[in-house]
């Protein structure tokens, strides 16, 4: 992976997403070419805009600073910038550096997702970041439409120079879009969707409502893992150690899911993200040389903060199915409190959580301590716990840009280990192209229907069955579609 190998063969790519955090000075080549420098051309450029940007030297058509970023982008260009926003926005030095901005992001095509997106906000200080690597995704690209209407439809058509910009690997369609290529900012093929976040595609929303040297120290944190991963022996290598339990969880031990639990409410968006990064990468049924593989890959992950989960699945890890566990804990919090008279401070009370979870898990409660406590014979079989259930705990020092660069990429670079034990490719995702090119022949039907009464055609009958009752239904469509959104 370090040396630049295509070793996403399917695509015929290297996979160096490494090279997106590496200091200035590192050399790292792709199909013989340094890529460090450019890679840092467009770091430059992003700190150059983002300081234009947060100190109002970049203004709208009606001369106002801008102060609010809507990030349109989905899947690896969306789960990343959102996890680490969501982790930034109760750090002090984060707080200290948003003062008065705000950032949203617009992932989803339903329009309800457009709604609360720019619900509230002003066009003439909003700044649209349309986030794609290929530039054709079907979502994004509505979306993004969408939005260049809600601007040019408030501000005149030559405001979108103004208030759109872009991040993508594919700046011809940028350019055709109507997004100033100035106002581009590049990405590589080399760095896969979800690998993305530590390109333009973090860096620039990120930078836009933190500033760049905060998210300089994200970079530095997931750079610090890679050199880790790179350099440090087997037996001591988080990465290689993580992957190697989880490899052991599921094809030795034969549990497949996993959950992910910080304790620590500002990682509730590590799940959702690392769902994409495993399950995307490693949910695959053939080897990297295309044979159908004799064991399962891959892991069903799922997770929510502590101790939220506690209060809603942990019943089923605890005395259902054996389900590995990730505790993530932070020793220091973002935001303390502790209320005189209390026996502990309220971080400490989550963390009594944090700690007794995995004992709970690995020791049980047997009968004999239940019989020792003088629980009705009748209900001990209920109130036992077998134990024996496996989980890790990480414990951070604190939670800052820094440790969440670093905790991204132990994720990231354990994926990838599960993946190179596996033997299969956890760089490419053909599995998401079938449903992507039907979701292409209902649109067709949709229109045919809608615009000519078109029969329903070509579908299974459950599909065209409830096809026909969506239809009926007969959504209002406006021909201007603008008067569909909420006003600001
Ligand atoms: O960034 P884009 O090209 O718009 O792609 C967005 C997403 O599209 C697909 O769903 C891929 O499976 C994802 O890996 C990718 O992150």
């Amino acid at each position: 992976m370090f040396n630049g190998e295509h070793i996403n063969s399917t695509e015929d790519r290297s996979v160096l997403h490494v090279a997106l955090r590496a200091p200035r000075d590192k050399v790292i080549s792709s199909d013989g070419k340094n890529v460090v420098p450019e890679v840092w051309k467009v770091l430059d450029k992003i700190n150059e805009f983002s300081e234009r940007f947060r100190s109002g030297s970049w203004v709208g058509e009606t001369g106002k600073a801008l102060t609010d970023v809507v990030a349109v982008g989905i899947g690896g260009s969306f789960l990343g910038p959102l996890f680490v926003h969501t982790a930034l926005q109760t750090d002090p030095e984060a707080i200290a550096s948003a003062k008065g901005r705000q950032l949203r992001f617009l992932a989803n095509v339903d329009p309800i997702d457009v709604a609360r997106s720019i619900t509230g906000l002003n066009p003439e200080t909003t700044l649209v970041v349309v986030v794609s690597k290929t530039f054709t995704t079907a979502e994004t690209m509505l979306n993004a439409r969408t939005l260049r209407e809600w601007i040019s439809s408030a501000l005149g058509p030559q405001a979108v120079a103004k208030h759109m910009v872009a991040v993508s690997t594919n700046l011809t369609l940028v350019e055709k879009f109507g997004i100033d290529p100035k106002n581009a900012f590049a990405f590589w093929d080399w760095v896969g969707g979800r690998y993305s976040v530590c390109s333009a595609v973090g860096v620039l929303p990120l930078s836009l409502q933190y500033g760049f040297s905060v998210v300089e120290k994200f970079l530095k944190g997931a750079s610090s893992i890679d050199e880790h991963f790179y350099s440090t022996q087997f037996d001591k290598n988080l990465p290689v150690l993580l992957g190697l339990l989880s490899v052991w969880n599921v094809s030795f031990l034969g549990y497949p899911a996993r959950a992910i639990l910080p304790y620590c409410q500002a990682l509730e968006k590590f799940a959702p993200h690392i769902q994409q990064v495993s399950m995307e990468s490693n949910g695959k049924g053939v080897s990297i040389d295309g044979v159908p593989l004799p064991f399962e890959a891959g892991e069903i992950d799922f997770g929510e903060p502590g101790t939220n989960g506690q209060h809603s699945f942990y019943q089923l890890i605890h005395q259902g199915r054996i389900i590995p566990c990730d505790f993530i804990g932070v020793a220091k919090s973002q935001q303390p409190v502790y209320l005189k008279g209390e026996m502990v401070s309220n971080h400490d009370e989550l963390m009594s959580n944090f700690f007794a979870q995995p004992d709970a898990l690995a020791y049980g409660k047997t009968p004999e301590q239940l019989l020792s406590e003088k629980v009705p014979k009748h209900l001990i079989p209920h109130k036992t716990f077998s134990g024996n259930r496996p989980s890790i705990s990480l414990l951070l020092p604190h939670l800052n840009a820094y440790t969440v660069g670093q905790l991204l990429a132990i994720y990231e670079h354990r994926v990838a280990v599960e993946g190179f034990l596996w033997g299969i490719n956890s760089f490419d995702q053909w599995g998401v192209e079938l449903g992507k090119s039907l979701a292409t022949q209902v649109r067709k039907q949709l229109n045919a229907s809608r615009t000519k009464g078109d029969p329903i055609e070509g579908f299974n009958y459950s599909t065209a069955t409830v096809m026909t009752k969506y239809l009926e239904a007969k959504s209002p469509i406006s021909s201007d579609p603008v008067t569909l959104l909420p006003k600001a």
